[in-house]
């Protein structure tokens, strides 16, 4: 790869008219970035076995890029939240940029915040008041990454700093120079050096070789005392093999591999933050920085979320715990002042949740399947993990607006309120909570879903009403007698039958107050204790007196006896079969 000059380029936009509409397509005012030449690339076949070193940059890249940056207060409230989470890492600031930044550092060692096996990490530009500031901020501190930074790209040489790359080289190694003369300075504190040629994936590769090997030939790092060498993929500008191929060309080509971490700092320009940092640790980087949901600089920095949940699909320990990643989305937003959106990979409010039909009824089956395997291989289609992991409840997996279908309907009558209700009787009340959402347009929440149940089947008052029922056994008969009113005309029946609810169907059949016959019927408790409860469903193929034809209609009631709440289905299954015109 090598530099582009864009100074003298003539730019031209292209205006293409077609069907009528006018489009602007980019001609030649941007370029393909170039590829890198790297002959048997490894990473392609390789995949992520091991966590990397995380580091956390939430209180320095994230916080810079905030339109009210976090107060001293708030940052050592996300400093709390950073530890908690297992960051062994944590960039915490740019010391020398603001008062805030340094009394936040302060704050930490004079409150002896910084737990022993935590090592923090300050940033700074390469200019002398600036490092010399730094060192002053962290006395105190047991373990600190100084953290050095200049940008390399060509036209950040040639824009910002007016220099040719000896002139870039110089500035890096100026500075390196100063860190290793001030670290005697801080004798009680073991300083670790990190050098990030800032635009490093913007940079030609071997002039980045070049100026950090410039640095570590002035730091000498051993293989017991590695030199971090951060290389940022500043802004995003190709697709994620390209930065894997920079990694992958950087780690073979480096003198003295043994004694550098190569570590990614990735941000989200293209929207490919987390594919471009999974692959750069295929290529192999060791360490990544980011930030929590993605905060930071324009579309921000890499979500670590993201990435450390990525491994734990896949089998892996990221080491990070995010078993409870609502409170800690609570910090955050506080803090930060942010919001996680809806459908943020893995902690969006929306990201567990179906509300089509075809999804409900898999998600549905596949969790049941599961429940059954107790314990087993995690395999619910359209869950890519287990909710509970992280904190979320099985509550939301399924919510009701018209584009749901019946499975789901029945799953949230399941989990909501222990209702099974029989196979058949799902098509049945799915089609009249469709109706329901349909005419409402909105989400149906678990309640509405309910109410609708009670009002379809269980709060129905008439035609039919069942006054009084009785059953004796005669002759291994069951003799049942029972008063029932029709539109408040009293009947008194009497039939026996195998059991109390053959009998109450003769009964009724034999006394022509309906021409019916038995489906299917079940049962089953409601709630345990004192107050145990039983629900009967019951299904009836009525006969229409006027046109003679069939319809199936079911019926349900819910009781403590578990006889009467069956002869109460059978009334419920009959009101609405009057209601249909059978
Ligand atoms: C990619 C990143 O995220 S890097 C981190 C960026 N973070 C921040 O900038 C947040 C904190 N920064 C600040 O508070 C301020 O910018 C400070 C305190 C660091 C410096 O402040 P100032 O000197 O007032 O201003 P400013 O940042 O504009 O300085 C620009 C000068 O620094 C030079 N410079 C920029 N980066 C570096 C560097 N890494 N090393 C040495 N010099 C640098 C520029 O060439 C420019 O020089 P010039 O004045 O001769 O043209
Ligand atoms: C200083 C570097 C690491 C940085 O923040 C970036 O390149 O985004």
């Amino acid at each position: 790869m090598t530099s582009q000059n864009i100074d003298n380029a003539q730019v031209e936009q292209v205006t293409v008219r077609s069907q009528g509409q006018t489009r602007l397509v980019p001609g030649n005012k941007y370029r393909p970035f170039p590829s890198i030449e790297l002959p048997e690339r490894q990473w392609p076949s390789r995949s992520i076995t091991t966590a990397p070193t995380w580091c956390s940059v939430d209180l320095r890249d994230g916080n810079q890029a905030l339109p009210t940056p976090m107060s001293v207060e708030e940052k050592l409230r996300m400093f709390d939240l950073l530890v908690k989470v297992g960051f062994k890492e944590i960039e915490i600031g740019f010391p020398s940029a603001s008062q805030i930044e340094y009394d936040f550092i302060r704050r930490l060692v004079d409150e002896n915040r910084v737990p022993d096996d935590v090592t923090v990490q300050v940033i700074t530009q390469s200019r002398e008041d600036l490092i010399r500031r730094t060192f002053e901020s962290i006395r105190g501190l047991k373990k600190v990454i100084v953290h050095l930074y200049n940008s390399t790209s060509p036209a950040q040489r040639r824009l910002v700093f007016g220099l040719d790359k000896a002139g870039i080289v110089d500035i890096a190694t100026r500075g390196t120079k100063l860190i290793k003369e001030l670290v005697a300075t801080v004798p009680e504190t073991e300083i670790t050096l990190q050098y990030s040629p800032e635009s490093f994936a913007l940079t030609e590769i071997d002039f980045s070789l070049e100026i950090c090997e410039a640095v570590v030939d002035i730091w000498q790092p051993t293989p017991t005392n590695k030199i971090i060498l951060n290389l940022p993929e500043t802004v995003q500008i190709a697709t994620p093999n390209v930065y894997a191929d920079q990694i992958e060309w950087f780690c073979r080509h480096m003198r003295d591999r043994n004694s550098a971490i190569i570590s990614l700092h990735t941000h989200n320009d293209r929207g490919t933050g987390v594919a471009t940092t999974e692959l750069g640790l295929m290529a192999g980087a060791t360490r990544v920085e980011g930030t929590l949901f993605g905060n930071g600089e324009r579309t921000g920095n890499v979500d670590i979320v993201v990435v450390a949940l990525n491994m734990h699909m896949q089998g892996l320990d990221s080491h990070l715990d995010f078993s409870d990643l609502d409170s800690i989305r609570v910090v955050y937003e506080e803090c930060t002042r942010m919001q996680v959106p809806m459908r943020q990979p893995y902690a969006g409010e929306l990201v567990f949740t179906a509300f089509s039909g075809s999804h409900q009824d898999a998600i549905q089956k596949g969790m049941a399947a599961w429940e059954e395997s107790e314990g087993g291989i995690w395999d619910v289609p359209y869950l890519p993990i287990d909710p509970k992991d992280i904190g979320r409840s099985y509550e939301a997996i399924i919510r009701i607006n018209s584009q749901s279908g019946k499975g789901g309907v029945a799953y949230i009558m399941e989990t909501e309120y222990g209702f099974h209700l029989p196979k058949p009787m799902r098509v049945e009340f799915g089609k009249v909570i469709n109706v329901l959402a349909d005419a409402s347009g909105e989400e149906l929440p678990p309640q509405k879903i309910y109410e609708a149940f009670m009002h379809e089947y269980i709060d129905r008052n008439g035609p039919f009403v069942l006054e009084e029922f009785h059953t004796e056994k005669v002759s291994g008969e069951v003799e049942c007698r029972a008063h029932v009113s029709v539109n408040g005309a009293m009947h008194e029946l009497q039939a026996r039958g195998n059991g109390p609810i053959d009998a109450f169907v003769r009964a009724l059949n034999e006394a022509q107050l309906a021409n019916f016959s038995l489906l299917s019927y079940t049962e089953h408790s409601l709630k345990h204790g004192s107050d145990a409860q039983a629900i009967a469903y019951i299904q009836i193929e009525a006969t229409s007196n006027e046109t003679n034809t069939t319809s199936a209609f079911f019926g349900a009631a819910i009781e403590t006896n578990i006889e009467m709440a069956s002869i109460k289905s059978v009334i419920s299954a009959l009101n609405r079969s009057q209601v249909a015109g059978a």
